[in-house]
């Protein structure tokens, strides 16, 4: 199976600061890829520089075997690469439908030359390509309420709505699961996996070990910029170095997000 993304000594100095320093990994069409470390490891960055909000210092990104390193976010995006952001970038006083439609409009083909009729009736399929977006992610009930009103796990879906929207070869989600509780991190996890079984490969960032141990087919681990190693979901957390810098020290350990999934899971 060929590679989706693969990144080549791509290195992000800010000044002296070494945010990521020569990251080689990729992955593979078709799989959804874990992108962990602890707080200021880098992960941020590279979703920033693989959507094309930063330009790297050095080194090589691709996209399906295109050199993409150059590109804006929005040539990115007509790529095929689709985000979500670690704090969330909605239109809050906007309805559930008109998030997900700006979504669309990449795709989108009206011309203003187009007659009044032909205009209306490509208005009508993006609409209803964006309903069926957001029945997928659950929130059908909501679609005309603004997002101001929705909880917090429904403004995280509406976000995956949207990102979807671009129909993505590749999807980065930063941390989607960031304050949800159990439950609704679950919920997302099935939503990620649903997403990925409709063939995008998916580069997943986020600190909860279980959702990555369930959901990933690969982990990749960053520290101090740099890839610390790479595994399969179970053997990763089994990792002394992995331990030592993404769990900390034992006695900084807390049970929710340091803890190694059960032996078996
Ligand atoms: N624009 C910037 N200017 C200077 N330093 C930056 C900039 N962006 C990030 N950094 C630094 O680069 C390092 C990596 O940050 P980054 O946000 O990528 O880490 P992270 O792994 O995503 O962390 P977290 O898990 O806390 O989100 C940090 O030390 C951060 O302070």
């Amino acid at each position: 199976m060929t590679a989706m993304l693969e990144l080549s000594g791509v290195s992000k100095h800010f000044g002296g600061m070494k945010a990521v320093n020569d990251v080689s990994f990729s992955v593979r069409e078709g799989t959804i890829c874990g992108l962990i470390g602890p707080n200021g490891a880098g992960k941020t960055t590279v979703v920033n520089l693989i959507s094309g909000y930063l330009q790297p210092t050095a080194g090589r990104i691709t996209l399906a075997g295109s050199d993409v390193a150059d590109l804006r976010p929005h040539r990115l995006a007509a790529a095929g690469v689709a985000r979500t952001y670690q704090n969330l970038k909605l239109f809050d006083e906007s309805t559930v439908l008109e998030n997900v439609l700006i979504g669309r409009h990449l795709s989108f083909k009206g011309r203003r030359w187009q007659l009044g009729r032909v205009r209306r009736r490509e208005e009508a399929e993006q609409h209803e390509v964006a309903r069926r977006l957001i029945d997928r992610v659950g929130l059908t009930s909501v679609t005309d309420v603004d997002v101001a009103e929705l909880s917090y796990g429904m403004r995280r879906r509406v976000e995956i709505a949207r990102a979807m929207a671009t129909e993505p070869r590749l999807l980065l989600l930063d941390e989607p699961t960031a304050g949800m509780n159990r439950a609704e991190s679950d919920d997302i996890g099935r939503l990620i996996q649903m997403i990925n079984a409709e063939g995008v490969t998916v580069l997943l960032v986020d600190h909860n070990v279980r959702l990555v141990t369930e959901v990933c087919h690969r982990v990749v681990v960053l520290d101090w910029g740099s890839v610390l190693t790479e595994a399969g979901p179970h053997q990763v957390w089994q990792d002394e170095r992995v331990k030592t810098a993404y769990l900390g020290t034992k006695e900084r350990r807390t049970a929710d997000t340091v803890e190694a999934p059960d032996a078996g899971r």
